[in-house]
């Protein structure tokens, strides 16, 4: 996949349609498959998708289609950016018209019920190889990557050569991947950084400040990084771009929908007040009961995922939690 190749992109919200600014700035043409007609037409007519990405101008390289195999036809590689709970229904449905090409997962959310990965529903749903499967996972808010703010990423394959040449394909003047083979490691980074995201989001609400969130952040990524390398990741990956990296740009932004799902809880909102006041996905409202329960089935002890799951179930209060963190068993920093 040199620049120029033709890509097709399933979802227009917000990440969709930044990553395929990306994709076009890198010189390829870009396809998105929207859910909504009026979101595609709108892309398609004006170059613009004011729902998600206001006063964004978008390159003419991108067009829009809500028909799934118009969306990939002659396509060289297929982006996926869905909400993840949603995509093993979507993706049963387009699978019949995806050509054998490589398929990349730009979610973060991992599946209520069969605890899997992103990458793990697309082989399980596609049958294809893990040579054929990639993720793009990083510190990546969609308002600054469409702004063309310099950030980097991470595109993780179990092939690494075909992580290069989506490395080629996504490379732009503002946009710099780098590769890596652990997809494991990329995505349960990616996924727990959201939970993260909230129980600071939490800390913020309640009032406290830089050393509460600091702490939380920090602990978050000790929870991950027990969570992930028990599953096979590289320690490395946790302390990179898809690890610290994207855990410091979801707990520090105001931008964050993760970070912003916890301030409203830590405010006194409920779930049901925050989904309702929002169209937008924050995955770790989901992915906090779906991580918790993967922890609990390794063995793996994930307080963070478990308490800020509690209080998006109406079940605790953020109070609660910060309190509950603080009252823990003491123990070794490296245990
Ligand atoms: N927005 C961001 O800055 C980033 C988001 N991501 C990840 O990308 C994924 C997508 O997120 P966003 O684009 O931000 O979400 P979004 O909420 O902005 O957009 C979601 C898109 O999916 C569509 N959608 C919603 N429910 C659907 C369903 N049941 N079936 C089909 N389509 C549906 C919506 O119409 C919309 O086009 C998430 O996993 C998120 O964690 C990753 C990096 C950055
Ligand atoms: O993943 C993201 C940044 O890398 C986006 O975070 P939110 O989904 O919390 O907005």
């Amino acid at each position: 996949m040199s620049p120029s190749s033709k890509v097709a992109v399933f979802g227009a919200g917000s990440w969709g349609t930044a990553f395929s600014i990306v994709l076009a700035d890198a010189g390829n043409d870009v396809t998105i498959w929207g859910r909504r007609e009026e979101v595609c037409e709108s892309i398609r007519e004006r170059h613009e998708n004011p729902d998600y990405l206001p006063d964004v101008k978008l390159p003419e390289a991108i067009t829009a289609t809500h028909d799934p195999e118009r969306a990939v036809h002659d396509a060289d590689a297929i982006v996926f950016a869905v909400p993840s709970q949603s995509f093993r229904e979507n993706l049963t449905e387009w699978a019949p018209v995806l050509p054998e090409v490589p398929m990349i997962s730009l979610m973060k959310g991992v599946e209520l019920g069969s605890l899997k990965r992103m990458s793990e529903v697309i082989a399980e749903v596609t049958g294809a190889g893990d040579d054929r499967i990639a993720v793009v996972s990083g510190p990546n808010l969609s308002r600054e990557i469409a702004n063309r703010e310099p950030a980097a990423s991470v595109v993780a394959c179990a092939d690494e050569s075909v992580a290069r040449r989506i490395q080629d394909m996504c490379h732009s003047t503002a946009f710099r991947p780098y590769t890596s083979v652990d997809v494991l490691g990329c995505e349960l980074g990616g996924a727990y950084k959201n939970v993260v995201g909230i129980a600071v989001g939490m800390a913020v609400g309640l009032g406290f400040g830089d050393n509460t969130t600091a702490s939380v952040i920090t602990r978050g990524l000790a929870e991950t990084a027990r969570l992930a390398t028990a599953l096979g990741a590289n320690p490395l990956t946790l302390m990179g771009l898809a690890g610290l990296g994207d855990l410091v740009a979801t707990c520090s932004s105001p931008l964050s929908r993760n970070r912003t799902f916890g301030e409203k809880l830590g405010r006194g909102m409920t779930t049901d007040d925050i989904y309702a006041s929002t169209r937008q996905v924050a995955e770790g409202a989901k992915s906090c009961a779906s991580l918790h329960a993967l922890a609990k089935h390794t063995g793996v002890d994930a307080p963070i995922a478990e308490h800020v799951e509690e209080v998006v179930a109406g079940r605790s209060t953020a109070a609660d939690m910060m309190q509950a963190f603080i009252d823990r068993d003491t123990k070794a920093e490296t245990d």
